[in-house]
């Protein structure tokens, strides 16, 4: 197969769809790979570099799209992108419809076949291409507060751990999954005061394990969620419903009860976001102020360390990548997993929660493939 990997072109977005590394692969299982000039320039990836993996370069975009019979990206593609798509192509990529209901449109009308990244599921549960940038995203959470907490940044002017005779930050958690636990790891390395708020009591055990009860963990109600976030320095916005549009668990009404200068960092803002008040930001203006709360909501925080991200990306995605490479779309109808990350098949879309998320048709994919 002929697999394409543009360049990315969301503001300060340095991963690349494919490392040098991944080429070699795809090369040696016996496709051609085409790469955009400087497609990994974010991470030093020069074209001679993939040029030696045994990839071919095209000086444009538009060659990679026209050329390839499948696209593997990183962040959703942008209109200039989704314009390009067509009918019998591929698009490997993360999608994040649910809130965005022009790039669902623009992808229907392609007729392109879009599998996402955040709902392909893995033998052993959980979202395994989500839970690579998930890691990160967690870990730079609170990398990301610790800046917002800065006096002249707007915040408190706190110091996470706090030193010896100082109270450290109160960092609440809502939403225990992946990028929850990194972002605790993180914040109770640093010697935070952390809060775990899920709605998974399965989950919260698992938290208070992990942690050997340096994190309190507490059940997500709307009781719970109000006594958390009123007495947080920072509150980390990490629940996830996959495909779906992220619940808004803390109203604009609430935020008057918050610290002044305290710091929310919704994560999920790549499925609307957690807060009200949230909207998603970029890494050239990370943050807004509203009623005295600074708001972090970046919606691609992993690619502001792609190095690590391309590489912990291209691990995750190298093998579903290759059975799509190899199979077409019958890896889609042969495996459980890549089914379950098809979002968009011909016009249509196949997963339910995003469908339901829009308020467009659901056409399940026996239904769509028939
Ligand atoms: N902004 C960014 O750059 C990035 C954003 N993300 C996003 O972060 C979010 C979280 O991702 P993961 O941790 O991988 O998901 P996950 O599925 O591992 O964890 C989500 C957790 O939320 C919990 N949850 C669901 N509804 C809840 C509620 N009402 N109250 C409390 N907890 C609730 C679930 O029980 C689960 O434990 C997703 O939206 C994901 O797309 C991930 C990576 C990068
Ligand atoms: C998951 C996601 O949205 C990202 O890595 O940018
Ligand atoms: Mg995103």
């Amino acid at each position: 197969m002929k697999v394409g990997v543009p360049k990315e072109i969301k503001t300060h977005e340095y991963r690349v769809g494919l490392t040098p590394g991944a080429v070699r692969e795809y090369v040696a299982a016996g496709h051609s790979v085409l790469i955009e000039t400087a497609a990994g320039a974010g991470i030093g990836a020069t074209d001679d570099q993939y040029r030696r993996a045994g990839a071919t370069i095209l000086g444009s975009a538009h060659d990679v799209f026209a050329s390839s019979e499948m696209i593997v990206k990183v962040k959703e593609p942008q209109p200039s992108e989704w314009t390009q798509l067509r009918e019998n192509q591929i698009l490997f990529t993360y999608l994040h419809l649910a809130p965005d209901p022009e790039q669902a449109k623009g992808l229907m009308k392609s007729g392109c076949t879009a599998i996402a990244y955040e709902t392909v599921t893995g033998p052993a549960g959980g979202l395994p291409l989500l839970a690579p940038m998930s890691e990160v995203a967690g870990r730079l959470a609170i990398e990301a507060a610790g800046a917002a907490l800065r006096r002249y940044s707007g915040g408190r002017g706190l110091l996470i751990g706090g030193v010896p005779g100082v109270q450290p930050a109160r960092i609440v958690v809502i939403g225990g999954g992946v990028v929850g636990a990194h972002a605790a790891r993180m914040a109770v390395g640093l010697g935070a005061e952390v809060t775990i708020l899920d709605r998974s009591i399965p989950r919260l055990r698992e938290l208070d394990e992990l942690f050997e009860g340096r994190v309190r963990t507490r059940f997500s109600t709307i009781e719970a969620v109000e006594e958390e976030v009123f007495a947080a320095d920072v509150v980390i916005g990490a629940v996830l419903v996959p495909g779906a549009s992220a619940p808004k668990l803390v109203s604009r009404g609430m935020l008057s009860s918050m610290r002044k200068g305290s710091v929310i960092v919704d994560v999920a803002i790549d499925q609307g976001g957690c807060f009200e008040t949230s909207r998603a930001t970029t890494h050239a203006d990370p943050t807004y102020e509203v009623d005295g709360v600074i708001h972090y909501c970046v919606a691609n925080m992993p690619g502001a360390v792609p190095l690590t991200s391309s590489q912990a990306l291209n691990n995750a995605t190298l093998p579903f990548g290759l059975a799509l490479a190899n199979k077409g779309f019958a890896a889609v109808l042969e495996n459980p997993h890549l089914r379950a990350g098809l979002n968009v098949y011909r016009g249509r879309l196949t997963y339910k929660a995003v469908a339901e998320s829009l308020g467009l048709p659901f056409s399940p994919i026996d239904q769509a493939a028939a």
